[in-house]
């Protein structure tokens, strides 16, 4: 059935299967002890503390490696650029996502390896992990992703997002475009609109953004979390939007998510409300920050909420300096 299925359902099917395999790495490091952190930003990286641990880096190893020996001609781009070997482990695939096959359009059932992008975070979340270690709050945990993104001229048609503390055992939710969404039934509507948004990387205009969608009953609570992944899900089962009005975030958080929110009726683009872009030349920072809403509200009364001055402070930038 994995040979007879198109390229794309073939490689959702392994994606699933290698974020799990991520997870498990992550949990091990977890529980070794030693995190390894480095701050990537004393190398050159620029925008204030930027955390990597050893399973970032383990994590990132094993994603690649496992999918580049199954599909040779994919490009994989990763946040981790340092990272460390791990043993090989054959992944095997997914077989719900075999299922999607005869849902998919006959465009995505015709896409080759050498069209796509793989955009991968192996550990979104690497702040709340550090902090969970220095506070012992496990807690924390629960706000690290694996996140997988594949994108087909320059957009996102699958997306993986892992979440290894949820519950017991992780869970893993998926969709591909035009293939519903699985691992989770998506909230339609709430009564309360309830805003997410970043916990360690806050400044001025994050904070002015979410004032601003207060006046306009847009935000009757805001929650501070972290990670890309975790507010995504968090906007899936409830929340009205994720707003992060800062350049800070990388195409890597973002891919996976908006294809998972595409498909189950939301929307995520620039606080502009202008599509990310996701061709393997772009330029990595999302520049425009980031907007997420629930199919159950309109994104547009958010985009038009955000004062201009906010959104001319975060321009697009699209091709790669
Ligand atoms: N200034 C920044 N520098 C590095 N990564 C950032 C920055 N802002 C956001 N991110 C990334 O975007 C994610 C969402 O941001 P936040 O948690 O602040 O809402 C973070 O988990 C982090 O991903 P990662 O943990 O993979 O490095
Ligand atoms: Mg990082
Ligand atoms: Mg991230
Ligand atoms: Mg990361």
């Amino acid at each position: 059935m994995f040979n007879k299925a198109s390229f794309l359902t073939r490689l959702v099917a392994s994606s699933v299967r290698v974020s799990e395999a991520a997870g498990g790495i992550i949990k091990n490091v977890m529980a070794g002890g030693d995190l390894k952190i480095v701050d990537k930003s004393e190398s050159g990286g620029g925008g204030g503390y930027d955390p990597q641990t050893e399973a970032d880096r383990r994590a990132q190893y094993c994603i690649v490696q496992s999918l580049q020996r199954h599909f040779h001609d994919i490009k994989i781009i990763g946040e981790e650029e340092d990272t460390t070997a791990c043993p090989e482990l054959e992944m095997g695939f997914n077989e719900d996502v075999l299922l999607s096959d005869r849902l998919m359009s006959n465009e995505l059932k015709e896409i080759k390896e050498n069209e796509v992008v793989v955009w991968v975070d192996p550990l979104d979340g690497t702040s709340e992990v550090a902090l969970a270690v220095k506070n012992k709050n496990l807690a924390l945990l629960e706000q690290v992703t694996v996140l997988i993104g594949i994108a087909y001229k320059g957009r996102p048609v699958a997306g993986i997002i892992h979440q290894p503390y949820h519950s017991t055992s992780g869970r893993t939710v998926w969709a591909i475009k035009g293939c519903g969404i699985h691992g989770l039934v998506p909230v339609t509507e709430s009564s309360q609109k309830i805003v997410v948004t970043t916990r360690s990387h806050l400044s001025e205009s994050v904070s002015s953004a979410l004032e601003a969608l207060k006046t306009r009953n847009l935000a009757d609570n805001v929650e501070k979390v972290g990670g890309a992944g975790y507010k995504v899900l968090k906007v899936l089962e409830g929340c009205a939007a994720y707003v992060f009005a800062s350049a800070g975030c990388k195409k890597w958080d973002t891919c996976a998510v908006e294809a998972v929110l595409d498909a189950a009726g939301g929307k995520l683009t620039d606080i502009s409300g202008r599509d990310i872009r996701y061709e393997s030349d772009v330029q990595l920072n999302n520049t425009g920050g980031v907007l997420a809403t629930a199919s159950w509200v309109k994104h547009q009364d958010y985009i038009d909420t955000i004062p201009q001055e906010i959104k001319n402070n975060l321009p697009e930038i699209s091709s790669k300096k």
